[in-house]
Protein backbone atom coordinates (compact mmCIF):
# COMPACT_ATOMS: atom_id res chain seq x y z
CA UNK A 1 0.00 0.00 0.00
CA UNK A 2 2.10 3.49 -1.12
CA UNK A 3 1.76 5.75 1.65
CA UNK A 4 -0.06 8.81 1.66
CA UNK A 5 1.48 12.05 1.59
CA UNK A 6 0.37 14.19 4.03
CA UNK A 7 1.03 18.22 3.37
CA UNK A 8 1.06 20.93 5.57
CA UNK A 9 -0.31 24.61 4.40
CA UNK A 10 0.55 27.20 7.09
CA UNK A 11 0.88 31.05 6.69
CA UNK A 12 0.00 33.87 8.90
CA UNK A 13 -3.45 35.15 9.26
CA UNK A 14 -5.08 35.93 5.78
CA UNK A 15 -1.90 35.26 3.80
CA UNK A 16 -4.16 33.23 1.28
CA UNK A 17 -4.28 29.86 2.98
CA UNK A 18 -7.57 29.18 2.12
CA UNK A 19 -7.71 30.73 -1.48
CA UNK A 20 -4.48 28.69 -2.58
CA UNK A 21 -6.22 25.50 -1.54
CA UNK A 22 -9.31 25.87 -3.00
CA UNK A 23 -7.25 26.32 -5.90
CA UNK A 24 -5.34 23.23 -5.08
CA UNK A 25 -8.97 21.14 -4.61
CA UNK A 26 -10.00 22.23 -8.15
CA UNK A 27 -6.74 20.60 -10.00
CA UNK A 28 -8.53 17.81 -12.07
CA UNK A 29 -7.43 14.43 -10.92
CA UNK A 30 -6.77 14.21 -7.97
CA UNK A 31 -8.36 13.34 -5.05
CA UNK A 32 -7.71 15.55 -1.97
CA UNK A 33 -8.78 14.80 2.00
CA UNK A 34 -8.40 17.64 3.82
CA UNK A 35 -8.08 18.60 7.67
CA UNK A 36 -8.76 22.01 8.29
CA UNK A 37 -8.04 23.66 11.48
CA UNK A 38 -9.37 27.18 12.39
CA UNK A 39 -8.72 28.64 15.90
CA UNK A 40 -12.30 29.68 16.66
CA UNK A 41 -14.92 27.29 18.08
CA UNK A 42 -16.64 27.72 14.58
CA UNK A 43 -14.89 26.63 11.88
CA UNK A 44 -15.20 29.14 9.02
CA UNK A 45 -12.66 27.45 6.96
CA UNK A 46 -14.19 24.45 7.04
CA UNK A 47 -17.28 25.62 5.37
CA UNK A 48 -15.19 27.82 3.09
CA UNK A 49 -13.44 24.58 1.49
CA UNK A 50 -15.44 21.54 2.41
CA UNK A 51 -18.11 21.56 -0.50
CA UNK A 52 -15.47 20.76 -2.75
CA UNK A 53 -13.46 18.49 -0.86
CA UNK A 54 -13.45 14.23 -1.61
CA UNK A 55 -12.87 13.55 2.24
CA UNK A 56 -12.73 16.12 5.18
CA UNK A 57 -11.84 16.83 8.90
CA UNK A 58 -11.97 19.23 10.97
CA UNK A 59 -10.19 20.63 14.35
CA UNK A 60 -12.07 23.51 15.85
CA UNK A 61 -11.50 25.26 19.30
CA UNK A 62 -7.75 26.32 18.74
CA UNK A 63 -4.53 25.45 16.78
CA UNK A 64 -3.38 21.88 16.27
CA UNK A 65 -0.06 23.05 17.75
CA UNK A 66 -1.24 24.31 21.08
CA UNK A 67 -4.08 21.32 21.55
CA UNK A 68 -3.85 18.84 24.11
CA UNK A 69 -3.07 15.77 21.69
CA UNK A 70 -2.60 17.73 19.12
CA UNK A 71 -6.69 18.62 18.46
CA UNK A 72 -6.70 15.05 16.93
CA UNK A 73 -5.03 15.28 14.32
CA UNK A 74 -3.49 11.30 14.43
CA UNK A 75 -7.10 10.70 14.64
CA UNK A 76 -8.38 12.98 11.70
CA UNK A 77 -4.85 11.40 9.48
CA UNK A 78 -6.37 8.00 10.70
CA UNK A 79 -9.65 8.24 9.14
CA UNK A 80 -8.11 9.78 5.85
CA UNK A 81 -5.77 7.40 5.45
CA UNK A 82 -8.08 3.79 5.25
CA UNK A 83 -7.29 2.46 2.19
CA UNK A 84 -11.00 2.65 0.92
CA UNK A 85 -10.89 6.56 0.45
CA UNK A 86 -8.31 6.05 -2.36
CA UNK A 87 -7.17 9.34 -1.64
CA UNK A 88 -4.31 10.58 -3.63
CA UNK A 89 -2.76 13.42 -0.96
CA UNK A 90 -4.05 15.00 2.51
CA UNK A 91 -3.81 18.93 2.95
CA UNK A 92 -3.47 19.98 6.54
CA UNK A 93 -4.10 23.55 6.25
CA UNK A 94 -3.48 25.30 9.74
CA UNK A 95 -4.66 28.44 10.94
CA UNK A 96 -3.03 31.40 10.79
CA UNK A 97 -1.41 31.50 13.80
CA UNK A 98 0.06 27.76 13.93
CA UNK A 99 3.93 27.21 14.10
CA UNK A 100 5.01 25.48 10.68
CA UNK A 101 7.99 23.59 12.60
CA UNK A 102 5.77 22.43 15.03
CA UNK A 103 2.96 21.44 12.21
CA UNK A 104 5.87 19.21 10.63
CA UNK A 105 7.24 17.96 13.65
CA UNK A 106 3.63 16.65 14.20
CA UNK A 107 3.30 14.95 10.89
CA UNK A 108 7.10 13.43 10.91
CA UNK A 109 5.87 11.67 14.15
CA UNK A 110 2.56 11.02 13.68
CA UNK A 111 1.95 7.65 15.41
CA UNK A 112 -0.67 6.59 11.81
CA UNK A 113 1.71 3.90 9.82
CA UNK A 114 -0.08 4.65 5.97
CA UNK A 115 1.18 8.20 5.93
CA UNK A 116 4.36 10.16 4.87
CA UNK A 117 5.36 13.66 5.36
CA UNK A 118 4.50 15.34 1.99
CA UNK A 119 6.22 19.06 2.93
CA UNK A 120 5.61 22.25 4.19
CA UNK A 121 4.42 24.89 2.23
CA UNK A 122 3.84 28.35 3.46
CA UNK A 123 1.80 31.35 2.20
CA UNK A 124 3.32 34.90 2.44
CA UNK A 125 1.19 37.79 2.19
CA UNK A 126 3.72 39.98 0.07
CA UNK A 127 2.67 43.18 1.24
CA UNK A 128 1.98 42.51 4.94
CA UNK A 129 5.11 40.17 5.38
CA UNK A 130 7.11 42.55 7.10
CA UNK A 131 4.88 44.04 9.39
CA UNK A 132 3.60 40.31 10.85
CA UNK A 133 5.43 37.85 10.35
CA UNK A 134 9.83 38.98 9.45
CA UNK A 135 10.02 41.98 12.08
CA UNK A 136 12.96 40.76 13.44
CA UNK A 137 16.52 40.79 13.46
CA UNK A 138 16.77 37.00 12.65
CA UNK A 139 14.66 35.90 9.90
CA UNK A 140 11.95 33.58 11.61
CA UNK A 141 12.15 30.33 12.63
CA UNK A 142 9.25 29.12 10.23
CA UNK A 143 11.19 29.81 7.28
CA UNK A 144 13.66 26.26 7.99
CA UNK A 145 10.26 23.80 8.21
CA UNK A 146 9.38 25.07 4.96
CA UNK A 147 10.21 23.31 1.66
CA UNK A 148 8.00 25.75 -0.67
CA UNK A 149 7.30 29.30 0.12
CA UNK A 150 4.21 30.70 -1.59
CA UNK A 151 4.78 34.48 -1.99
CA UNK A 152 1.22 35.46 -2.37
CA UNK A 153 -0.61 38.57 -2.77
CA UNK A 154 1.95 40.28 -5.48
CA UNK A 155 -0.84 42.01 -6.91
CA UNK A 156 -1.01 44.23 -3.77
CA UNK A 157 2.50 45.58 -4.04
CA UNK A 158 3.12 48.52 -6.89
CA UNK A 159 4.62 47.07 -10.19
CA UNK A 160 8.08 48.71 -9.67
CA UNK A 161 8.47 47.08 -6.57
CA UNK A 162 7.38 43.74 -6.81
CA UNK A 163 10.77 42.25 -7.95
CA UNK A 164 12.70 44.03 -5.02
CA UNK A 165 10.06 42.46 -2.04
CA UNK A 166 10.12 39.37 -3.72
CA UNK A 167 13.84 39.44 -4.06
CA UNK A 168 14.31 40.30 0.09
CA UNK A 169 12.12 37.69 0.97
CA UNK A 170 14.02 34.98 -1.04
CA UNK A 171 17.27 36.83 0.98
CA UNK A 172 15.71 36.57 4.07
CA UNK A 173 14.37 32.82 3.74
CA UNK A 174 17.66 31.87 2.15
CA UNK A 175 19.53 32.89 5.21
CA UNK A 176 17.29 30.54 7.38
CA UNK A 177 16.90 27.60 4.67
CA UNK A 178 18.84 27.68 1.54
CA UNK A 179 16.93 25.05 -0.04
CA UNK A 180 13.29 25.98 0.03
CA UNK A 181 11.38 26.56 -3.25
CA UNK A 182 9.68 30.04 -3.26
CA UNK A 183 7.47 30.96 -5.43
CA UNK A 184 5.85 34.34 -6.28
CA UNK A 185 1.99 34.60 -7.48
CA UNK A 186 -1.20 36.00 -6.64
CA UNK A 187 -4.24 34.25 -5.20
CA UNK A 188 -2.84 31.24 -4.31
CA UNK A 189 -2.12 30.63 -8.44
CA UNK A 190 0.72 27.78 -8.09
CA UNK A 191 0.71 24.71 -10.10
CA UNK A 192 -0.68 21.60 -8.11
CA UNK A 193 1.84 19.56 -9.81
CA UNK A 194 4.65 21.20 -7.10
CA UNK A 195 2.17 19.96 -4.29
CA UNK A 196 0.97 16.49 -4.79
CA UNK A 197 1.27 13.44 -7.34
CA UNK A 198 -1.73 13.03 -9.05
CA UNK A 199 -1.47 16.33 -10.38
CA UNK A 200 2.35 15.69 -11.26
CA UNK A 201 1.65 12.63 -12.79
CA UNK A 202 -0.69 14.87 -15.33
CA UNK A 203 1.51 16.77 -15.55
CA UNK A 204 4.71 14.62 -16.40
CA UNK A 205 2.62 12.86 -18.90
CA UNK A 206 3.21 14.72 -22.40
CA UNK A 207 5.98 16.77 -20.55
CA UNK A 208 4.24 20.05 -21.73
CA UNK A 209 2.68 22.46 -18.91
CA UNK A 210 -1.40 21.07 -18.15
CA UNK A 211 -1.85 24.68 -16.03
CA UNK A 212 -4.70 25.94 -18.43
CA UNK A 213 -6.98 23.05 -17.51
CA UNK A 214 -6.69 24.21 -13.81
CA UNK A 215 -10.76 24.12 -14.22
CA UNK A 216 -11.31 27.25 -12.27
CA UNK A 217 -11.61 29.77 -15.31
CA UNK A 218 -9.34 32.32 -13.60
CA UNK A 219 -5.69 33.27 -14.89
CA UNK A 220 -3.40 30.43 -15.49
CA UNK A 221 -0.45 30.12 -12.75
CA UNK A 222 3.07 29.95 -13.44
CA UNK A 223 3.73 26.12 -15.20
CA UNK A 224 6.20 24.06 -13.70
CA UNK A 225 8.13 21.39 -15.65
CA UNK A 226 8.40 17.94 -15.07
CA UNK A 227 10.89 15.87 -16.62
CA UNK A 228 10.41 11.76 -16.34
CA UNK A 229 12.74 9.24 -17.11
CA UNK A 230 11.97 5.35 -17.57
CA UNK A 231 14.38 2.62 -16.11
CA UNK A 232 14.61 -0.41 -17.55
CA UNK A 233 17.38 -1.95 -15.76
CA UNK A 234 18.76 -1.95 -12.15
CA UNK A 235 20.11 0.91 -11.20
CA UNK A 236 23.00 1.90 -8.94
CA UNK A 237 21.90 2.68 -5.78
CA UNK A 238 24.98 5.19 -4.66
CA UNK A 239 23.98 7.45 -7.74
CA UNK A 240 20.09 7.24 -6.29
CA UNK A 241 21.54 8.61 -3.09
CA UNK A 242 23.98 11.19 -4.89
CA UNK A 243 20.93 12.28 -7.17
CA UNK A 244 18.28 12.73 -3.62
CA UNK A 245 20.78 14.58 -1.86
CA UNK A 246 21.76 16.76 -4.90
CA UNK A 247 19.19 17.17 -6.89
CA UNK A 248 19.34 19.15 -10.12
CA UNK A 249 19.19 22.90 -9.47
CA UNK A 250 15.30 24.29 -9.48
CA UNK A 251 14.09 20.59 -8.76
CA UNK A 252 11.23 20.69 -5.71
CA UNK A 253 9.79 16.95 -6.28
CA UNK A 254 11.08 14.00 -7.73
CA UNK A 255 9.06 10.71 -7.22
CA UNK A 256 8.80 7.43 -8.71
CA UNK A 257 9.14 3.44 -8.27
CA UNK A 258 13.61 2.35 -8.95
CA UNK A 259 14.44 -1.14 -9.50
CA UNK A 260 17.64 -1.14 -7.61
CA UNK A 261 20.75 -3.82 -8.19
CA UNK A 262 21.54 -5.54 -4.49
CA UNK A 263 24.28 -8.07 -5.30
CA UNK A 264 22.74 -10.59 -8.08
CA UNK A 265 18.94 -9.09 -6.96
CA UNK A 266 16.99 -6.32 -7.83
CA UNK A 267 14.84 -4.68 -5.57
CA UNK A 268 12.31 -2.45 -5.58
CA UNK A 269 11.72 1.33 -4.07
CA UNK A 270 9.23 3.50 -3.95
CA UNK A 271 11.80 7.05 -3.55
CA UNK A 272 10.12 10.68 -2.93
CA UNK A 273 12.10 13.91 -2.36
CA UNK A 274 9.96 16.79 -1.51
CA UNK A 275 11.90 20.05 -0.96
CA UNK A 276 15.02 18.14 0.78
CA UNK A 277 12.86 15.86 2.36
CA UNK A 278 14.09 12.25 1.50
CA UNK A 279 11.60 9.23 1.80
CA UNK A 280 12.31 6.10 0.47
CA UNK A 281 10.29 2.42 1.27
CA UNK A 282 10.66 -1.00 -0.63
CA UNK A 283 8.28 -1.10 -2.84
CA UNK A 284 5.75 -4.40 -3.54
CA UNK A 285 2.97 -3.42 -5.19
CA UNK A 286 2.26 -4.80 -8.71
CA UNK A 287 4.35 -4.49 -11.56
CA UNK A 288 3.77 -0.88 -13.22
CA UNK A 289 6.24 2.04 -15.03
CA UNK A 290 9.49 2.38 -13.20
CA UNK A 291 11.44 5.29 -13.28
CA UNK A 292 11.38 9.24 -11.59
CA UNK A 293 9.87 12.12 -12.45
CA UNK A 294 11.47 15.73 -11.53
CA UNK A 295 9.33 18.66 -10.95
CA UNK A 296 10.24 21.79 -10.35
CA UNK A 297 9.56 25.84 -11.67
CA UNK A 298 12.10 27.21 -14.59
CA UNK A 299 13.81 23.73 -14.75
CA UNK A 300 17.24 23.66 -17.44
CA UNK A 301 15.04 20.65 -18.67
CA UNK A 302 17.34 18.95 -20.94
CA UNK A 303 19.97 19.06 -17.95
CA UNK A 304 17.42 17.66 -15.87
CA UNK A 305 16.97 15.12 -18.18
CA UNK A 306 20.47 13.92 -18.60
CA UNK A 307 21.02 13.91 -15.04
CA UNK A 308 18.41 11.52 -14.80
CA UNK A 309 19.28 9.89 -17.68
CA UNK A 310 22.99 9.29 -15.84
CA UNK A 311 21.40 8.05 -12.42
CA UNK A 312 18.26 5.77 -14.21
CA UNK A 313 21.19 3.82 -16.92
CA UNK A 314 22.11 0.13 -15.73
CA UNK A 315 24.00 -0.67 -12.76
CA UNK A 316 27.78 -1.60 -13.54
CA UNK A 317 27.92 -5.50 -12.64
CA UNK A 318 29.64 -4.96 -9.41
CA UNK A 319 28.35 -1.83 -8.07
CA UNK A 320 29.64 -0.80 -4.99
CA UNK A 321 28.39 -1.53 -1.24
CA UNK A 322 28.63 1.57 -0.44
CA UNK A 323 25.32 3.25 -2.18
CA UNK A 324 23.12 -0.19 -0.79
CA UNK A 325 24.32 1.20 2.50
CA UNK A 326 23.39 5.10 2.49
CA UNK A 327 20.00 3.95 0.41
CA UNK A 328 19.61 1.54 3.87
CA UNK A 329 19.87 4.41 6.26
CA UNK A 330 16.90 6.14 4.20
CA UNK A 331 15.04 3.40 4.32
CA UNK A 332 15.15 2.87 8.15
CA UNK A 333 14.28 7.10 8.37
CA UNK A 334 11.71 6.75 6.54
CA UNK A 335 10.11 3.84 8.03
N1 LIG B 1 -5.42 41.10 -3.35
C1 LIG B 1 -5.31 39.82 -3.06
N2 LIG B 1 -6.13 39.24 -2.17
C2 LIG B 1 -5.97 37.93 -1.91
C3 LIG B 1 -4.96 37.15 -2.52
N3 LIG B 1 -5.04 35.90 -2.03
C4 LIG B 1 -6.05 35.89 -1.14
N4 LIG B 1 -6.63 37.12 -1.06
C5 LIG B 1 -7.71 37.55 -0.19
O1 LIG B 1 -7.21 37.65 1.14
C6 LIG B 1 -8.21 37.30 2.08
C7 LIG B 1 -7.69 36.20 2.99
O2 LIG B 1 -7.47 35.04 2.20
P1 LIG B 1 -7.61 33.58 2.80
O3 LIG B 1 -7.31 32.64 1.70
O4 LIG B 1 -8.91 33.42 3.50
O5 LIG B 1 -6.44 33.62 3.86
P2 LIG B 1 -6.10 32.57 5.01
O6 LIG B 1 -4.63 32.53 5.10
O7 LIG B 1 -6.82 31.29 4.78
O8 LIG B 1 -6.72 33.32 6.25
P3 LIG B 1 -6.92 32.78 7.77
O9 LIG B 1 -7.53 31.43 7.66
O10 LIG B 1 -7.81 33.79 8.37
O11 LIG B 1 -5.57 32.78 8.40
C8 LIG B 1 -9.42 36.89 1.26
O12 LIG B 1 -10.29 37.99 1.17
C9 LIG B 1 -8.85 36.55 -0.10
O13 LIG B 1 -9.77 36.74 -1.15
C10 LIG B 1 -4.10 37.79 -3.47
O14 LIG B 1 -3.18 37.21 -4.04
N5 LIG B 1 -4.32 39.12 -3.69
Amino acid sequence: MPQLPVIALTGHLGAGKTTLLNRLLRAPGARLGVVVNDFGAINVDAGLVMGQVDEAEAISGGCVCCLPDAGGLDAALEKLAQPRLRLDAVIVEASGVADPPTLARLIRFSEVDRIRPGGVVDVIDAAEHFETVDTGVLPPERYAAATLIVVNKTDRIPGEERDAVRRRIVERVRERNPLAHVVATEHGRIDPALVFDAAAEQAAQPELPFAEADGDGGAPHVHADAVSVGADAPIDPGLLVDLLEEPPEGVYRLKGVVPVAAGSRTRRYAVNLVGRQIHVVPHTAGAGAEGLVAIGMHLDVPAVRRRLEEVLGPAPEHPGADGLRRLARYRRLSA
